[in-house]
């Protein structure tokens, strides 16, 4: 089983064979923790994530190192607004991002490293690009020379002469190119600075993932990840310093997936057209937002309105609500497959068959989740026509549960809750909101099975009417009352 995954620097899908194998460095560029996380960085961080437990999947020894940039104009001029230390804020963000990403089930990086703590081999590797040639110092700052670089434009499939056309040339420059950009800034008043041989400064952005990337990981790593919106400058220019500094590959796999936009415009903080991750979590079960967000190919533009995530919340819980079923399923006779379980004996088999299929050509987690859901309705129709399950029959649907949550929990981080543990966190938030507690409408719900086992069916359904105006949907069975809220 192999991995085949589309590379920006060939344009084309390709097969995965990392450098070492089993070892598979990844290194993908994180948030710059000036502000909440919305929706686009939740995507970024779960698309990754899959690819992770894919590649950990493959017995594969991943070295995944995720950065958090804690310098940044952006940051500087929110503390300055608020009167607090760089610091301040970069820590609260980081730490509520990091929190938020637990909660949506992304698992932990191997190596978080944070730009302000790698000064010193920032400035290593600066030295380095500046005795090579590469890079010239200019009145405290140091610039990287575009035009030194051979290979720059390759990554985007942009040309320099082009590139130049659209720039205005600006004769107090500090640059010898207008293209060129800022590795390292001189001091201003008012911003952090660290020392260096060229003056008090800091480094500038795209210096930091090239200076961690090397330490972390070596000269040259497997895969280097991002939203498609780094492909120009950041990791133009990050091979350029890389490869610059060490004359060798530094990026063997470029992977870019598309943004979150709404209404067709990306979404982002400076647009203010973004939900933050927060906001999402205490509306919607962890697993919703992760099948929200895995749902259309990784390289495709997903857009994000309310009534989307809804749709899939309803999925969600119709998938949850057959895994509840599954749980509780018990055989009532002896027996072995009756030809009625033909078609979803197929279907498991189907989806052992593709499912990791799907994700190991170029991460589709779109036709995985269609691949899971197909089975999901061949469990939810055999569930309901048939009551009276053989021994063999249970055992079928167990084993299907199983897979279910191995490998669409395991890989996607969909359908990894235990079921009624999905349904009393949901009912419980869900009630919440409506200002109702879990316990009351448990009493309603347990007096309106009394009621209908005495057959007093005009209590029962004014107890049913009350409910459904809470949105909560009521499905009755010999045994109990499965109920959740809308
Ligand atoms: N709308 C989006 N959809 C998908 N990914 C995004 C989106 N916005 C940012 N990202 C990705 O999140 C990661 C962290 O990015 P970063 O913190 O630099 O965000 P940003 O682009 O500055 O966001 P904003 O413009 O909202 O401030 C990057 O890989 C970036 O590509
Ligand atoms: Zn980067």
């Amino acid at each position: 089983m192999k991995l085949r995954i589309y590379n920006t620097l060939s344009r084309k899908i390709e097969d995965f064979e990392p450098l070492n194998p089993p070892r598979v460095t990844m290194y993908v560029c994180g948030i710059t923790a000036y502000d909440s996380s919305h929706l686009g960085h939740a995507r970024s961080a779960i698309i990754f994530d899959v690819l992770f437990r894919i590649l950990r999947w493959l017995c594969y020894e991943v070295l995944y190192v995720r950065n958090i940039t804690d310098i940044d104009d952006k940051i500087i001029n929110r503390a300055n607004r608020e009167g607090l230390f760089w610091k301040d804020i970069t820590e609260r963000y980081t730490q509520e991002y990091q929190e938020e990403m637990e909660k949506l089930g992304v698992l932990k990086p191997t190596f978080e490293p944070k730009a302000s703590e790698h000064i010193h081999e920032i400035i290593s590797l600066i030295e380095k690009l500046i005795n090579g040639g590469l890079a010239y110092v200019s009145e405290g700052d140091v610039y990287f020379a575009v035009e030194k670089f051979k290979g720059y434009g390759k990554l985007s499939g942009r040309k320099l002469e082009e590139l130049l056309s659209g720039v205005r040339i600006d004769p107090s420059e500090k640059k010898r190119n207008p293209l060129d950009f800022a590795l390292w800034k001189s001091a201003k008043p008012g911003e952090p600075f660290w020392e260096s041989p060229w003056g008090f400064g800091r480094p500038g952005w795209h210096i930091e993932c090239s200076a961690m990337s090397l330490k972390y990981l070596g000269e040259t790593i497997d895969i280097h990840g991002g939203g498609l919106d780094l492909i120009f400058p950041h990791h133009e220019n990050e091979i350029a310093q890389s490869e610059g500094a060490t004359g060798k590959t530094f990026v063997r796999y470029f992977i870019h997936h598309g943004l979150i936009t709404v209404e067709g415009e990306k979404m982002s903080k400076s647009l203010g057209n973004f939900v933050t991750t927060a906001y999402l979590l205490e509306k919607y079960h962890p697993e919703v937002i992760r099948a929200f967000l895995l749902s259309k190919h990784y390289r495709s533009p997903l857009d994000y309105s309310e009534k989307n995530i809804q749709e899939t919340e309803k999925a969600m819980y119709r998938l949850y609500e057959t895994l509840y079923w599954i749980n509780k399923a018990t055989p009532k006779k002896e027996g072995g497959l009756l030809p009625r379980s033909k078609s979803l004996k197929e279907a498991l088999s189907k989806f052992k068959e593709t499912f990791v299929q799907a994700l190991l050509e170029d991460l589709n987690t779109a036709l995985a989740l269609g691949h899971l859901f197909a089975l999901e309705g061949e469990l939810y129709n055999f569930i309901n026509r048939f009551k009276d399950l053989t021994t063999e029959e249970v055992t079928l649907l167990k084993e299907a549960l199983k897979e279910i949550q191995e490998l669409s929990g395991g890989l996607l981080g969909i359908a990894k809750t235990d079921p009624e543990a999905f349904f009393f966190s949901e009912k419980e938030r869900k009630l919440k909101a409506k200002g109702k507690t879990l316990n009351e409408v448990e009493e309603l719900i347990q007096k309106r099975f009394e009621a209908r086992l005495e057959k007093n069916f005009a209590l029962a359904d004014s107890i049913r009417t009350e409910l459904q105006k809470l949105g909560i949907q009521l499905k009755d069975t010999k045994e109990e009352t499965f109920w959740f809220v809308e």
